[in-house]
């Protein structure tokens, strides 16, 4: 099992985003998401840490896959990515930017946040949440890191069994 969930929330062509109070990306945007906690399913997790970064009651969220790190050559933690539709009934949510104790959530245009001269945003974003916005079959995106750099991320078959489960559908 990996350690967090992120979540990308989708309505049009923006998707919502969290620019992050704490470590790790302390003051970048990022989807929202969290840790897993003890005997959580991936799915389980990801809805409940949408719902309580946003108040947004989500209906469903499709798994795009897995994203890992690699940090000098060694494997250091991942995440399940997931991405979902704004149900209806929120579509007035964050109508304008709003401020938690997690960082401030604002609707972000999927262009900007995969422009790459964005230093605003996790490196790694650009090379997955476009696939994963476009329906493509779910993967594992490994990101290679090198003194703290990110070198490549490289989209691989899933391997992981949680992983696989979620791509089957595991709720
Ligand atoms: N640890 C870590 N998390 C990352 C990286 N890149 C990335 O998108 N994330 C995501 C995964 C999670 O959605 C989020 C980190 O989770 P978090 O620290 O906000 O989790 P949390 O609020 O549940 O944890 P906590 O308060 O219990 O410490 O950032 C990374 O390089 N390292």
């Amino acid at each position: 099992m990996l350690n967090y969930n992120l979540c990308f929330i989708r309505k049009e062509d923006r998707v919502l985003m969290i620019n992050r109070h704490h470590a790790p990306l302390k003051g970048m945007w990022n989807g929202v998401g969290g840790k897993l906690e003890p005997g959580e399913t991936p799915y389980d997790s990801v809805i409940r840490e949408a719902w309580e970064e946003t108040g947004i009651g989500l209906r469903s969220a499709r798994f795009g896959g897995i994203v890992t790190w690699e940090t000098d050559g060694r494997f250091a933690g991942g995440m399940y990515v997931y991405t979902a539709d704004l149900p209806e009934e929120y579509k007035d949510a964050f109508a304008s930017p709003a401020e938690s104790e997690e960082g401030i959530l604002a609707w972000k245009a999927v262009d900007w946040v995969v422009q790459p001269d964005n230093q605003g945003i996790a490196g790694h974003v650009r090379h997955f949440l476009p696939p994963m916005l476009a329906g493509a079959e779910p993967s594992e995106y490994r990101c290679i890191f090198k003194e703290g750099k990110l070198q490549a991320c490289l989209t691989m078959p899933l391997q992981e069994e949680s992983a696989r489960n979620a791509a089957a559908g595991a709720k």
